[in-house]
């Protein structure tokens, strides 16, 4: 090749890597930069399938991170499903400042945060922390126990965590709380076949919430559970089993229902209607020891 082609190849690729440099740089700040203008959330959500590859990198450096609401619900969700901010917006709870009591929801699944924000309301002022706990094996009391107390010591502030399992009768309660990485190896389509074996279909859906602050010794179980069968796959895949989950007394799966629907007779809905009540009869207590503590440390 004569000397002056090869410094146009030259000159040619530099424009190319320059190009794709520049490319990188702008795709990495756009999210930035979007969040920050007027139309910034939905011309955030928009671009957010083009930028997922950045944003994924930069969630993962985030684990562990506290964070107020939509905010925390708009990153995490990327993993999972699209986001509904305008039913979260409506949700989020706005009473008297310095008077609400603020309790963090400790879980790395957007779709249960979602839930939890919807079927708490305004009983408290929800943040959610994505803390990287160990998926713990055991009794889904001690799992869920288990867990709280390692959100607890990690964030040092009034926590809820929530360990959900999926049980079949026939299998003496299996998958259980391993239904996770059934989940993940068979996918939600060939979990019934687990059962193919036997007449019997019924299942339940069990919810274990763990709360835990500072005045107790041990973290507080609220427990929730929705009865069913198992059955092939209908409905809306976005939500882990639910497609193949059809609660006693209703014709549709948890994946055919309206999330109005679902989150008024879940294992989860059960199992926070009763941490509601003992935080509604609490709500004095918990507010006094916060106060108390904002005094000491000079808050
Ligand atoms: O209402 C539900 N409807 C359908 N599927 C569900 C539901 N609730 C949890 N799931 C799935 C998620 C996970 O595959 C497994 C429970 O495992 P589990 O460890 O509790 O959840 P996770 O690891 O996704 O989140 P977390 O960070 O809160 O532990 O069942
Ligand atoms: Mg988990």
């Amino acid at each position: 090749m004569s000397p002056g082609r090869q410094g146009h190849c030259t000159f040619i690729a530099d424009l190319i890597i320059s190009a794709k440099v520049c490319s990188v740089v702008v795709l990495s700040l756009l999210p930035a930069v979007l969040q920050r203008t007027p139309i910034g959330a939905s011309a955030f959500r928009l671009t957010e399938r083009v930028i997922r590859p950045f944003h994924r990198s930069r969630s993962r450096q985030g684990a562990g991170r506290l964070s107020l609401y939509p905010d925390h619900l708009s990153r995490t969700a990327l993993e999972l499903t699209p986001v509904e901010p305008a039913v979260m917006a409506d949700d989020m709870c706005v009473t008297e400042k310095g008077k609400e009591m603020v309790l963090c929801f400790c879980t790395g699944n957007a779709n249960k945060l979602r839930e939890v924000s919807f079927i708490l309301g305004k009983t408290v002022t929800l943040t959610s922390a994505d803390v990287d706990l160990p998926e713990l094996q055991g009794d889904p009391a001690d799992i869920s126990v288990g867990k709280c107390r390692l959100a607890f010591n990690q964030l040092k502030q009034p926590v809820i965590v929530e360990d959900t399992s999926l049980c079949f009768n026939a299998l003496g309660g299996l998958p259980g709380p391993y239904v996770k990485w059934f989940l993940k190896k068979l996918g939600h389509k060939d979990l019934p076949k687990l059962l193919a074996g036997f007449d019997d279909k019924s299942a339940y859906a069990l919810c274990m919430f763990s709360y835990m602050d500072d005045t107790l010794e041990k973290p507080l179980l609220f427990e929730g559970r929705t009865n069913g069968v198992i059955v092939d796959a209908r409905g809306d895949p976005n939500f882990g089993w639910d497609p193949i989950f059809q609660p006693h007394g209703f014709d549709q799966t948890y994946a055919e229902m309206t999330k109005e629907l679902k989150n008024t007779i879940s294992h989860r809905y059960r199992a926070l209607e009763k941490l509601k009540t003992y935080l509604v009869q609490h709500k004095e207590e918990f507010l006094t020891a916060h106060a108390a503590k904002k005094v000491k440390s000079g808050e």
